[in-house]
């Protein structure tokens, strides 16, 4: 049997995400001791089989821990990362949290000199979910997503190495960057959309209910992100706030710019070479995302088929997809309301289209488009 990847993980902060790192690590044998302030969290977390607790007993037990995870919200990070460098005297310490140079100045200003400070490696898995709490974990959540991990100037290369480890076991691409690199890198990924996704929510709430019924996948899309947790949201986006607030200003700018546009009946032409422009840019903007595992979106395509809202219909597409040779990269499905059907769109290699289309004719699948 190979070598699991860590000895011993303390993880402190059992909830959606350090509960998930803790699930990911449990599937290569790792030994993962939990700590969380609420108990009830802790319960949860060791129910699933996350860890099992660190109890007064246990400490010298898991001051030989190799790694600390810290999975606390971000303004707790400072005081639970210092703490955690002191009480694990060995250990690589790293955390999960969403903004990074505000982590670390918190984490000086409460580790004494000679703390160990060049033990500490900040990391930021760029998956979750706008749910929390332990049980809303997955094993799988960091499957192919990037991971940023942020040295800082003082941090040991051994701490870097353990915590792109830490990474690669859960499944992610390690990305490393600077502190303040990757602040500005998350303003433009992360932040901004939350921002926006929460404006646009906001105004669902007075829309009349009549209307609320016409909602499709793309309002979901865009408003999934609002319902996360608005006090973790708040602490986020105050621990980023100067690149946040300038990205804002410069959406506001553009915001503006198309209702302007829109409101200038008299020079429809040029009204509407600017709104085309606005709409292109966007356009152009979102091909530049990369796909799943970095590949270049160009690679794959979406084959939309119609499915009978029926049990077992989804397994029985998948079976026929997969005996047919074919990888689903991604799946996208469209719960509209009030419909017997749902429209999935199976997302796969561009080189793979003809043999699934082939294979999806000859199973008598309803291929839209
Ligand atoms: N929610 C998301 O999608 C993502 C969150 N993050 C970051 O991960 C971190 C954790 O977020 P979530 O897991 O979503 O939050 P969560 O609310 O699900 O879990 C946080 C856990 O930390 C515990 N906790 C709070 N203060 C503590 C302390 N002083 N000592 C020990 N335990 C303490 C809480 O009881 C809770 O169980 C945050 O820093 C967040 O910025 C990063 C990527 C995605
Ligand atoms: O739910 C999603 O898709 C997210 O993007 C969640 C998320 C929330 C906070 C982060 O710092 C990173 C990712």
């Amino acid at each position: 049997m190979t070598e699991p990847p860590f000895r011993r993980v303390v993880v402190i902060g059992a909830g959606l995400m350090g509960t998930s790192v803790a699930l990911a690590l449990r599937r290569f044998g790792v030994e993962v001791l939990l700590e969380d302030a609420d108990p009830g969290n802790l319960r949860v977390a060791v129910s699933l089989g996350a860890g099992v607790p660190v109890t007064p007993g246990d400490a010298p037990r898991a001051e030989q821990a190799d790694l600390v995870v810290v999975g606390v919200p971000p303004a707790a990070l400072g005081t639970v990362i210092a703490d955690a460098l002191a009480r694990f005297p060995s250990a690589v310490v790293t955390d999960l949290g969403s903004v990074k140079a505000a982590a670390l100045a918190d984490t000086r200003a409460h580790a004494p000199a000679g703390a160990g400070l060049d033990r500490y490696v900040g990391g930021h898995p760029m998956a979750g979910s706008e749910q929390s709490g332990p049980l809303a974990a997955r094993a799988d959540l960091f499957d192919g997503r990037a991971w940023a991990v942020t040295p800082h100037a003082d941090s040991r290369p051994d701490a870097v190495a353990a915590v792109e480890r830490l990474a690669r076991t859960c499944g992610a691409l390690p990305v490393q960057l600077s502190p303040g690199e990757h602040d500005e890198a998350v303003a433009l990924v992360s932040h901004l959309p939350q921002v926006a996704s929460t404006v646009v929510a906001g105004l669902l709430t007075t829309a009349a209910e009549g209307h609320l019924v016409l909602a499709g996948q793309g309002l979901r899309d865009v408003t999934r992100i609002a319902g996360g947790d608005p006090d973790l949201w708040t602490q986020i986006l105050s621990a980023n706030a100067e690149p946040v607030a300038r990205l804002l200003h410069e959406a506001a700018d553009n915001l503006h710019r198309v209702a302007h546009t829109l409101e200038k009946r008299d020079a429809a032409e040029a009204g509407l070479a600017d709104l085309r422009n606005s709409l292109e840019r966007g356009a152009t903007g979102v091909r530049r995302l990369p796909g799943k595992h970095g590949a270049q979106p160009e690679a794959f395509s979406a084959v939309p088929v119609l499915l009978p809202d029926q049990p077992g219909e989804l397994a029985r597409l998948f079976a026929d997809v997969g005996a047919a040779g074919v990888n689903i990269e991604d799946v996208r499905i469209d719960h509209s309301p009030n419909t017997p059907a749902g429209l999935v769109e199976l997302w796969v290699h561009q080189d793979t289209v003809p043999a699934l289309l082939e294979a999806l004719a000859h199973h008598g699948w309803d291929v839209h488009g």
